[in-house]
């Protein structure tokens, strides 16, 4: 039987820990940190999550303002809100929610978000910043997901990691950030092959891939680090309603893995934590304050 990896618990202290350092930047510095929340359309998984970060920001004391667009806004029109989210300078951090609707291109707004106040650390200078070493703002789930192994781990250097699924939001920074840690890292997806021989390479197995259950208990190498990243509702039969599960077969793992993160209550509240810290950091870096 492994051990659970709290997510929320940690989520939680980091939290906490950013709450002083908010109090005291305000206090000292006269700096308030502020994020800009940008929710497109009505989706009820982003409303949701959105929520939640609006919520923490208030634990925090971090400020937040809230944009929410109707499901037809244009790109021209959502481009002009960040063109004026980015010259507004009481804003250090801009996020919009994904997905957004599908007459806008996910890549041109992200990458109109100037890179300073790309809280998601998604655009695209980010993404080579973060591949040289180089690291500005890093993408929330990769970086939650990094702290909650050392945490378990400590150093990471010469472990085995294998990152399945290899999305520009988790699976290519995770590798990028684990590589940074001296792992021996692979990315294994879709046309990988044998990937449960791949997988049971692994003393480090993150599975992003958004498939429910996918990850078998013996695809995993006896007391392995197991990071599941998967937010994936289904319907359960027996209790007549949907219930959120992971990309790995938890139950299965539990038996075999080291230690593992549940969904929920694992990866997903060290998104939103995470986003937390890079609006403090985001917020420090454009005041000069080291
Ligand atoms: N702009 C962004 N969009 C999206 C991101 C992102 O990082 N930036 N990630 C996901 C959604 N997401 C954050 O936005 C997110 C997903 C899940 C959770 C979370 O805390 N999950 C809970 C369960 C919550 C529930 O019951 O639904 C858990 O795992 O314990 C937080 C954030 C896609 N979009």
């Amino acid at each position: 039987m492994s051990k659970l990896i709290d997510g929320k618990a940690f989520a939680d202290r980091l939290c906490d820990k950013l709450a002083d350092e908010v109090a005291s930047l305000k206090q000292d510095k006269q700096l308030s940190p502020c994020i800009a929340v940008v929710l497109v359309g009505e989706d009820p998984a982003s409303a949701t999550y959105v929520g939640a970060k609006v919520r923490r920001c208030a634990q925090l004391g971090i400020d937040s303002r809230s944009h929410h667009l109707d499901d037809t806004t244009s790109e021209a029109e959502l481009l002009s809100l960040i063109d004026d989210l980015n010259n507004d300078p009481e804003v250090h951090g801009i996020l919009v929610q994904l997905p957004v609707p599908k007459q806008i291109n996910s890549d041109a707004v992200i990458n109109a978000i100037s890179p300073d106040k790309d809280v998601d650390g998604f655009h695209i200078s980010n993404v080579g910043a973060l591949s040289v070493g180089q690291n500005n703002m890093v993408p929330c789930t990769p970086l939650g997901s990094l702290m909650l192994l050392q945490d378990e781990l400590g150093d990471l250097s010469g472990k085995n990691a294998v990152v399945v699924g290899r999305s520009n939001i988790v699976g290519k920074p995770m590798a990028a950030l684990l590589l940074q840690q001296s792992c021996t890292v692979t990315i294994a997806h879709s046309r990988t092959q044998d990937l449960p021989e791949v997988c049971r390479g692994a003393d480090i197995l993150v599975a992003a891939v958004g498939i429910p259950h996918f990850i078998q208990g013996d695809w995993i190498k006896p007391g392995a680090t197991v990071i599941d990243v998967g937010i994936n509702r289904i319907y359960d039969e027996a209790l007549e309603k949907n219930r959120l599960v992971g990309d790995v077969d938890f139950d299965a793992a539990k038996e075999v893995a080291g230690a593992i993160t549940p969904v929920p209550g694992g990866v997903g509240p060290m998104t939103i934590a995470c986003l937390m810290y890079n609006t403090v950091r985001a917020a420090k870096n454009q005041a000069g304050i080291a």
